[in-house]
């Protein structure tokens, strides 16, 4: 299961070896990580980030062994946003002499870059970006440029203390024309002593929701006063000015200005399936572990876990931690053939692209911040200690249900890329890909389903057909109440709730899809497709209706911490005293309550100030 989970046995290999480099390391020890200021936190951030680089040099690290080894460091901070948006940005929207020339600073940390597109005024809508780059051909220079309070820059990951550089995003002006935004490279910090460049104000934007967490990131707010970058630190790979200040578009779709968005949600994917399998990693061990209650004869107490309201909250989320695994490992495939096309001048696939990205990065975050949440009732009292691992868990996990595209912002554009196909099906137009199925709309509009027992619902075609009928009606639906309408903004903008449900069941058929996909490919180990077939089962079925599925779970139950073993996590990135492998919580529990400073004393500091005054007064009141 192991293997089926990591992808490759290569896969576990330099997994296993990474986390173990980690997990041995003292530099990158997290068990104390909740309890410390944000100052001392992000020092913290530093010195990691520090230790991680020169252990990556040290040991001549390969990239995939680079980025577990990040990954298992597990502490949000700059170098996430150096490598997964500063770095991506250029390598899509630089041509290749600026990529040769910034690339090779930044894969060697010469310089720290960010991604600075969000702004205090505007997010999800990026059109509405107020920061202006404005072409001055006297100087051959833009001037980089804050009009107003709500354009400064606001959130970018790194940009609060440590980035040198950054992609900023602006709107475009020359000849006197708005050619809207596009992206430019700035250095924002001296490369000598770190001071601001002048007329750049920056710093950090305030400590964010819950301990540790995210606040090891420096999120950072911008204001530019009329600073001037050389023209060709415009990213010219879609778009140029030239000398003379004419703007001149590539043959490339604007929309690649987008592309490291679809680069980034894809990641994110993949981040929220080991999100969701950490804390049902927790959850599930620790419930075999706690018990309560016994038999009315006096018996012993039962494993929580064995409790059915326990297995109908729990077994849902471990099966949708393996489905949006699947689903992560399929996305990035997409993504690669999507980029080899683009390449060759190819781009009918970014639509789709696109949809499926926005479409399973907000199903899938959404979901695994709930599931976190419930996990921790799951756990009972404990599972509200930071030492269970999941208070810091959910608040790190939570933001990428805003970040990298707010997910009802994100289902809105994947529910516009289905009413287009249904109005091409409508045309006689045949879809493919993954909205393939509604050129079956003859038998899926009337087709009834014929499932009637248990097994009945476990055929893989009888799923897929029920969740295709189910998503092509509700689009069909929304496209049909759309046209009554007066404008189609009207009906999009009256039928928006409509429209983000129909998004989420063409989500939810995709994961089902390339669930039942993952079932028909060669999977090694005795027992392990079999395994997988009931959490397939469960996870189709408990979207649809909660009834029938006790059958499957009690047949999950006997092999449920394994099923949890095969993530194969490290007792250090789990981070939990209830998720320990060997089982031993209560003395994990106990030993972790004793490092948190207020134990520092046994008479708390106050107690002279505030304490003893106040019972001293009320002792002497109650002798009067
Ligand atoms: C315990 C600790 C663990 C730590 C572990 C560490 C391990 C390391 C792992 C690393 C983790 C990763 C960390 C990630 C950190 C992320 C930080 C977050 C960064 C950010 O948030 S950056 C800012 C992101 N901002 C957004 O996403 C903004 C969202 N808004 C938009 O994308 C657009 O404005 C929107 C909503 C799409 C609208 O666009 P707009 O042009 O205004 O309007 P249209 O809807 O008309 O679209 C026009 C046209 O374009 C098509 N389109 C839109 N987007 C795309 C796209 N991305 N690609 C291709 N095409 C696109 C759209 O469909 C329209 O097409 P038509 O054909 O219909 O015209
Ligand atoms: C932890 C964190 C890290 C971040 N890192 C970065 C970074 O590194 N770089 C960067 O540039 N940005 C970053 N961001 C910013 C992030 O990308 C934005 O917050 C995000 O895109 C959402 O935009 P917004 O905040 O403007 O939300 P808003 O758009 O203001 O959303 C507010 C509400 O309005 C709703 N809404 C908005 N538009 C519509 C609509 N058309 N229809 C229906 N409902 C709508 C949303 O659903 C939401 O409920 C980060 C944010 C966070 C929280």
């Amino acid at each position: 299961m192991k293997v089926a989970w990591a992808g490759s046995r290569h896969a576990v290999e330099v997994a296993d070896r990474m986390a173990c480099l980690v997990a041995s390391d003292p530099v990158f020890r997290k068990d104390t990580r909740t309890m410390l200021s944000r100052k001392e936190l992000f020092k913290d951030t530093l010195k990691k980030a520090a230790h991680a680089w020169k252990r990556t040099v040290e040991l001549h690290l390969t990239e995939e062994e680079a980025n577990l080894l990040r990954l298992y460091i597990d502490q949000p901070g700059y170098v996430d946003l150096h490598w997964v948006m500063f770095v991506p940005a250029i390598k899509g929207q630089g041509t290749e002499e600026q990529q040769k020339k910034w690339l090779t600073m930044a894969y060697k940390f010469q310089i720290i870059g960010t991604y600075a597109q969000t702004e205090l005024g505007h997010g999800s809508n990026v059109q509405g970006l107020e920061t202006t780059a404005t072409f001055d051909p006297s100087t051959d220079e833009f001037i980089m440029h804050s009009p107003t309070l709500t354009s400064s820059k606001w959130w970018p990951g790194g940009l609060g203390k440590t980035s040198t550089h950054a992609v900023v995003y602006a709107r475009l002006i020359t000849e006197g024309k708005d050619y809207g935004i596009h992206g430019f490279i700035m250095q924002l910090r001296s490369l000598d002593d770190h001071s601001p460049l002048p007329g750049i104000t920056i710093g950090d934007i305030g400590g964010k929701f819950g301990s540790g967490a995210y606040n090891s990131m420096d999120n950072g707010v911008m204001r530019l006063d009329h600073v001037r970058i050389p023209r060709d630190q415009m990213l010219m790979r879609l778009a140029q000015v030239t000398r003379e200040g004419k703007y001149v578009h590539s043959d490339v779709p604007k929309q690649l200005l987008y592309g490291t968005m679809v680069y980034v949600r894809q990641t994110i994917v993949a981040d929220a399936s080991r999100a969701l399998s950490r804390a049902v990693c927790i959850a599930v061990r620790y419930g075999a572990i706690r018990k309560q209650f016994g038999s009315k004869a006096g018996g012993p107490e039962t494993q929580v876990l064995n409790y059915k309201t326990q297995q109908s909250r729990l077994f849902p989320f471990l099966a949708s931690a393996y489905a949006f695994r699947f689903v992560g490992q399929w996305l990035k495939w997409l993504y690669t053939d999507v980029t080899q096309k683009l390449e060759s001048k190819d781009f009918s696939t970014l639509p789709e692209a696109h949809a499926c990205t926005a479409g399973l990065k907000s199903v899938t975050t959404s979901a695994t911040a709930d599931a976190i949440e419930e996990c921790q009732k799951l756990c009972g009292g404990h599972g509200y200690l930071n030492s269970s691992g999941l208070p810091e868990l959910f608040a790190v996990n939570l933001p990428a249900c805003t970040y990298e595209g707010d997910n009802v912002v994100l289902l809105l554009q994947v529910a516009r890329f289905l009413m287009k196909t249904v109005s091409q099906v409508a045309s006689g137009k045949q879809p493919v890909g993954t909205t393939a199925y509604m050129g079956n709309i003859q038998h899926l509009m009337q087709c009834k389903s014929v499932v009637n027992t248990v097994e009945d619902w476990l055929n893989p075609a009888a799923i897929k057909e029920v969740f295709e009928a189910r998503a092509l009606r509700m689009a069909v639906n929304c496209a049909q109440n759309i046209s009554k309408a007066p404008s189609q903004e009207e009906g999009f903008s009256e039928l928006s709730p409509d429209l983000v449900e129909a998004a989420v069941a063409h989500v939810q058929l995709i994961i089902v899809t390339k669930f039942i996909e993952k079932l028909q490919e060669d999977i090694l180990g005795h027992g392990v497709k079999e395994q997988l077939q009931k959490l397939c089962g469960i996870y189709a079925l408990h979207l649809i209706h909660n009834e029938r599925l006790g059958k499957l779970y009690a047949q999950v139950r006997p092999n449920a911490v394994a099923l949890v073993d095969a993530f194969d996590y490290t007792d250090h990135y789990l981070g939990s005293a209830l998720g320990r492998y060997d089982g031993d919580v209560y003395s994990a529990l106990y030993k972790e309550a004793w490092k948190d400073p207020l134990n520092e004393t046994v008479v708390p500091d106050g107690y002279q100030e505030h304490l003893r005054p106040l019972l001293k007064q009320q002792l002497k009141l109650s002798r009067l």
